[in-house]
């Protein structure tokens, strides 16, 4: 599983440079590709692929100079990966600057229709239709709330999104809320994908609502919330993919890590000497089945941090130096123990396999693998690029069958009612873990 984007507004002095320290934080989110609009009379953007320290080194930050601006860190789910967001709409004689987190599920019929109607679009990259969307509906109602009720009745799937058109900035998160999106305010207005970048600027900080729709010029804001629905938040952001020092939809995602361990300890107990936990995502929910089992807690694995998204991996001998090189054994603390290894998740499988044969090869007596999420068995349409369902280790057949690819003595998962209990919400989307889809996403 691959990381969302992550979007970043602001209405503040300085604008661009903050919003550049604000991707930073965000980089997690995506790594293809980085940028930054602002308005100058006109939008004016620069943005580049690679990492946001990659697209902004030569001073372009100090000739951004404006009091808003949007931006955006990519991890392409649509189109073509080489573009780069905030991309620009253009429609009924308006352009618009979008930054967009998540997927469109009727991208596609809907393009067709605005082309029939003689829209012209610029990019392969889904997020274009939301700023088509909202300039023909602008252009029809003159009012900026209105004309995005009209993209909530139209477009669906998931989008946290920010426009820059006209000096003002609209934001908005759909009406299911499926990706996160957190406001602050301090010395200005500023919007982000987490709000662990938003306290770089501001102490207080609060969720978008699900439907709910901002509207910024220089020195004026109006919030609006004019959609709902049923509410169906991702529960892989809090399982692997938001920075455990984030706070979504009220719920703090370290915490929400540690209690899935404790619940898994509680379902799933283990017979062994130490917990080891595969860092860096697998360590608050190890810490969890640790203080519930009684193990002991200890770092067994340690990861490389300087292995960069470049690395070039081409044929198996590489790919397994890559992991040898990325995570190594602590011989001292797995040696002849019996070892309960804990992950966040199993995707492929390819990361667990390699992990245990490593631990015994290190001398590991026993490895029992307890994974903090349930098995991933279906796709996801909104904006997370899970392989395809036959890459998918657990997609098909048993847990039996995944603990003898991985070659653990034992293996176990959260059930999806512990997880649930874990993060303590109920309108969670787990679409992936059950292939029960949240209805609006679909419907159209
Ligand atoms: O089954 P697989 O396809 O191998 O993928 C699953 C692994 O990938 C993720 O971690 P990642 O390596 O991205 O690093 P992180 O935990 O440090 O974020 C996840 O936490 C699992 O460890
Ligand atoms: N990861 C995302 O949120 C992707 C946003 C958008 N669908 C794109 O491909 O650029
Ligand atoms: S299907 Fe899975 S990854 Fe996709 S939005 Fe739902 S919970 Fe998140
Ligand atoms: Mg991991």
């Amino acid at each position: 599983m691959r990381e969302k984007c992550g979007v970043f507004a602001a209405v503040t002095e300085n604008a661009p440079r903050k919003a550049y320290y604000a991707l930073m934080a965000l980089q997690h989110r995506g790594q293809e590709s980085a940028g930054i609009s602002v308005w100058k009379h006109r939008i004016r953007t620069v943005s580049g692929r690679g990492l946001v320290s990659e697209v902004f080194r030569n001073g372009e930050i100090a000739r951004l100079r404006s009091g808003m601006a949007i931006a955006h860190v990519r991890y392409s789910t649509s189109g073509s990966p080489t573009e780069t967001q905030p991309l620009e709409a253009a429609c009924c004689g308006k352009t618009v600057a979008v930054a967009h987190n998540g997927t469109l599920t009727n991208f596609l019929p809907l393009r067709r229709h605005y082309e029939g109607l003689g829209a012209r679009f610029r990019h392969s990259v889904d997020s274009e239709l939301l700023g088509i969307s909202f300039l023909r509906h602008f252009r029809e109602t003159g009012d900026e709330f209105e004309a995005m009720g009209a993209v909530f009745e139209e477009v669906r799937g998931a989008y946290s999104v920010a426009f820059l058109f006209d000096g003002k900035i609209l934001v908005a998160r759909d009406p299911v809320g499926f990706r996160p999106l957190s406001y602050g305010r301090g010395d200005g207005h500023y919007f982000a994908s987490e709000d662990s970048a938003l306290r770089l600027f501001v102490d207080e900080t609060r969720d978008v609502r699900p439907g709910e729709v901002f509207l910024l010029s220089e020195g004026e804001v109006e919030n609006r919330v004019i959609a709902r629905e049923r509410h169906h938040h991702c529960v892989f952001e809090y399982i692997y993919f938001a920075r455990p020092d984030s706070t979504i939809d009220g719920v703090n995602v370290y915490l929400a890590r540690v209690r899935m361990g404790q619940e898994l300890a509680k379902e799933s107990p283990a017979d062994g000497d130490v917990v080891v936990a595969v860092p860096d995502s697998g360590r608050a929910a190890a810490l969890g089945f640790s203080q519930v089992s009684g193990i002991p807690y200890s770092e067994g694995l340690i990861k490389n941090r300087y292995i960069g998204r470049t690395f070039i991996t081409p044929g198996q001998f590489y790919r397994e130096l890559k992991v040898r090189l990325k995570l190594s054994p602590v011989k001292e603390v797995v040696e002849g123990k019996s070892v309960v290894l804990v992950d966040d998740s199993i995707v492929r499988g390819t990361t667990m396999r390699r992990i245990v044969a490593m631990l015994r090869k290190a001398g590991a007596r026993k490895v029992h693998v307890r994974v903090a999420s349930p098995p991933i068995r279906y796709p996801c349409y909104m904006g997370v690029d899970i392989p395809t369902r036959h890459e998918l280790i657990a997609a098909f057949g048993g847990v039996e069958r995944v603990r003898k690819a991985i070659g653990a003595d034992s293996l176990a998962y959260l059930s999806v009612e512990g997880l649930r209990r874990a993060v303590g919400m109920k309108n969670l989307c787990t679409a992936c873990l059950t292939g029960e889809y949240p209805e609006w996403a679909f419907k159209v």
